[in-house]
């Protein structure tokens, strides 16, 4: 079963919102077909499942549904249609009180402008969470000041936020969100108000905990390149509709359709492109190995950028290793060279840690998972 699934998810601002919905996915109606009757299709049949420890990205421009998207997953907007299973319960079915237990329990949010509260203490922020659920000061002041630590503010806790940095007081409504022990990561844009290089550092930051932690994670980003960093797998919207769904590799070397494939000429492909993807069968042969040539297999999540280096240094096609250490394939230096020119017709779809889909089920799931393109 799947952590949280959106099943055909609709939500219409306006007139005659069931009305709508039957336009929709009847007739094959869009957006703007309906704004003319002052009705705005905020999401349109939006499905997808986020299985448990993923990080699963929504990106799409201003406008495109995101924020619904989201607040439909946390319970806070009920669908016009479709529903939101969490852990295999519907949301959409839930009583008020069951909703808000659910929420204050299991489901947390980090926002773009870090919502703190100016005139509580660092740890006192990261402890609110904790102190709707009623957990006693002693125990939550204990938590929240590990959850800072794991955000590397250890030291702040007497702190006032306006004494911190943006990037320091996004790490404590980081902070905040991991004290309460929630399954479910909500992140609306979470990082958009940062400077770049303090937004790819939290994005690095929240890859390493995320490996330690494994929450599960739906972050909303405007952003591709973000989307393709963080995410095990993206969903691109547009107009209310996802238009692709799938892992990074899959939107930069097959975008479903002219409008992502836009959005992707921009993306730096040696960096989402892995050893995994465009390996080739086989091996590397003693004797084409000379004594001190000091190679040693690559990763196979390792991105094109340092598999250059490796492959310069190197008097034979570099060979690729999977977790226990087995040889998975190799890369040439020309296939290297060509793949990075564009000639990427028959790389391999893999998922995020570079696993190829032959031997990862969750690429499997990636794989087989409907990709659309109706725009
Ligand atoms: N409460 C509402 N009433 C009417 N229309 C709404 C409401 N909330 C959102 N919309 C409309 O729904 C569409 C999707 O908005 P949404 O905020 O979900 O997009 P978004 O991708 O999150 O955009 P942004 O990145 O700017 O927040 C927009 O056309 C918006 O104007």
């Amino acid at each position: 079963m799947s952590r949280l699934q959106a099943d055909h998810l609709y939500k219409v601002f306006g007139r005659r919102p069931d009305e709508a919905v039957r336009e929709l996915a009847e007739a094959g109606a869009d957006r703007d077909a309906l704004r003319a009757d002052g009705t705005t299709a905020a999401v349109i049949d939006a499905s997808f499942t986020v299985e448990s420890g993923q990080i699963f990205v929504v990106m799409g421009l201003s406008g495109s549904g995101k924020s619904t998207l989201l607040r439909m997953l946390n319970g806070l907007l009920a669908p016009t249609a479709g529903r939101v299973l969490f852990d295999g319960r519907d949301l959409t079915a839930l009583s008020d009180r069951e909703l808000r237990e659910v929420r204050s329990r299991k489901i947390s949010m980090v926002f773009q402008h870090f919502a703190l509260f100016p005139h509580r203490s660092v740890l006192e922020n990261a402890a609110y969470g904790l102190e709707v659920q009623g957990v006693p000061r002693a125990e939550r002041e204990k938590r929240a000041a590990e959850a800072l630590e794991l955000c590397g503010l250890a030291g702040w806790e007497k702190s006032w936020p306006d004494e911190l940095s943006g990037g320091m007081q996004q790490r404590v409504g980081l902070a905040r969100a991991l004290a309460t022990d929630a399954d479910l990561l909500l992140m609306d844009e979470s990082f958009s108000a940062l400077d770049p290089l303090i937004r790819r550092d939290m994005q690095d930051q929240l890859l390493v905990l995320q490996q330690k932690l494994k929450k599960t994670i739906v972050f909303i980003t405007h952003d591709l390149n973000e989307a393709m960093r963080l995410g095990d797998r993206i969903a691109v919207m547009r107009d209310g509709r996802i238009v692709q769904l799938g892992t990074a590799e899959d939107i930069l070397v097959r975008p479903a359709n002219d409008y992502v494939a836009s959005f992707i000429q921009d993306v730096d492909r040696t960096r989402v492109l892995t050893a995994a993807s465009v390996m080739t069968d086989g091996t590397v042969a003693p004797e084409d190995c000379p004594p001190g040539c000091g190679c040693a297999p690559v990763a196979r999540d390792m991105p094109l950028a340092e598999l250059c280096a490796v492959s310069a240094r190197s008097l034979h096609p570099v060979p690729v290793a999977g977790a226990d250490g087995e040889i998975l394939g190799v890369v040439a230096q020309d296939r290297l060279l060509g793949v990075m020119g564009g000639l990427d017709a028959d790389v391999r779809p893999t998922t995020k840690n570079g696993a190829t889909a032959e031997n990862a089920a969750t690429a499997k799931n990636a794989a087989t998972e409907e990709v659309t393109a109706r725009a």
